[in-house]
């Protein structure tokens, strides 16, 4: 279980995460959502460890993590995709995955790692094979269409055998059926027991995909529950989803 305790994050003056707190257990898929600058990618860096932390704790099954580098914590079963996906361009599809197998292993090392011959190749090929691209593997990254690259980064992503995923945007700039066709994926996931938290804009990657969802305002947990209990919540509407949603119809 991922716990969240009191996470605080200040950039100087700006308190882009200000004494947030909550749980994420194996096999929940929970969406953090709220406005432009509501602190959502800073509270995923602090879990990953791109950033060190201004206060508070976040334990992963008991560790605390806030010690721990970045490739540490991938090691402990934590991994993360980013909103502008990042995958390594020079490398093939494939490549990409089997890199990222091994982890830890730095951009720099990619040419040592093309000579090598690819003993992850099997492992890498069905996780291909799970993610949609297996038609793609031999492709440059350089040349994928975004959503492959979304698809790439996720395979990627599971390539490290994560037990807390944690994707940022996962569904940004893709197509309607490349989003629900990816975020389909992003569930079965947690119903294999993996703790999934993810960040999201589009409400239609939320609603029915999210067993649980935190509303993040200004550094700030405004509201927490269902999708149908936060679509109610008054503030919520009144600050983020709008008054215009229906939670029993169309999404914003
Ligand atoms: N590296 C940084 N240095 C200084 N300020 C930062 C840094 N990263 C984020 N901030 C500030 O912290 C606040 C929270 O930003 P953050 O990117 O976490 O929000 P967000 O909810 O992810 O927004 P978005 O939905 O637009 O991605 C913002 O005021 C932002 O300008």
């Amino acid at each position: 279980m991922l716990q969240v305790r009191q996470l605080v994050k200040h950039f100087g003056g700006i308190h882009a995460v200000d004494g947030v707190s909550f749980e994420v257990a194996a096999g929940e898929c929970v969406a953090l959502i709220g406005p432009n600058g509501a602190g959502k990618s800073t509270c995923f860096a602090c879990i990953a460890g791109q950033y060190p932390l201004t206060g508070g704790h976040i334990l992963w099954n008991g560790q605390a993590l806030e010690k721990l580098a970045p490739a540490e914590r991938l090691r402990h079963g934590v991994a993360r995709t980013f909103q502008v996906a990042q995958v390594f361009e020079a490398l093939t599809v494939l490549q990409n995955v089997q890199l990222a197998m091994q982890a830890g292993i730095a951009q720099k090392a990619i040419s040592a790692f093309k000579r090598l011959d690819g003993q992850s190749r099997e492992a890498a090929e069905a996780l291909l094979e799970e993610t949609g691209l297996r038609a793609l593997a031999h492709d440059d990254a350089l040349s994928l269409p975004y959503g492959a690259k979304k698809r790439l980064e996720l395979a990627m992503a599971l390539a490290a055998r994560p037990r807390l995923l944690l994707l940022d945007e996962p569904a940004a700039g893709l197509a309607e059926a490349e989003r629900a066709s990816l975020m389909k994926r992003v569930k079965q996931l947690a119903g294999q027991g993996m703790a999934v938290l993810y960040t999201e804009h589009n409400m239609d990657a939320v609603a029915g995909v999210a067993d649980r969802v935190l509303v993040l305002i200004e550094g700030r947990l405004a509201a927490e529950g269902s999708f149908e209990e936060i679509s109610r919540d008054a503030e919520v509407r009144r600050l983020y989803l709008g008054e215009s949603l229906d939670p029993g119809g169309e999404h914003a």
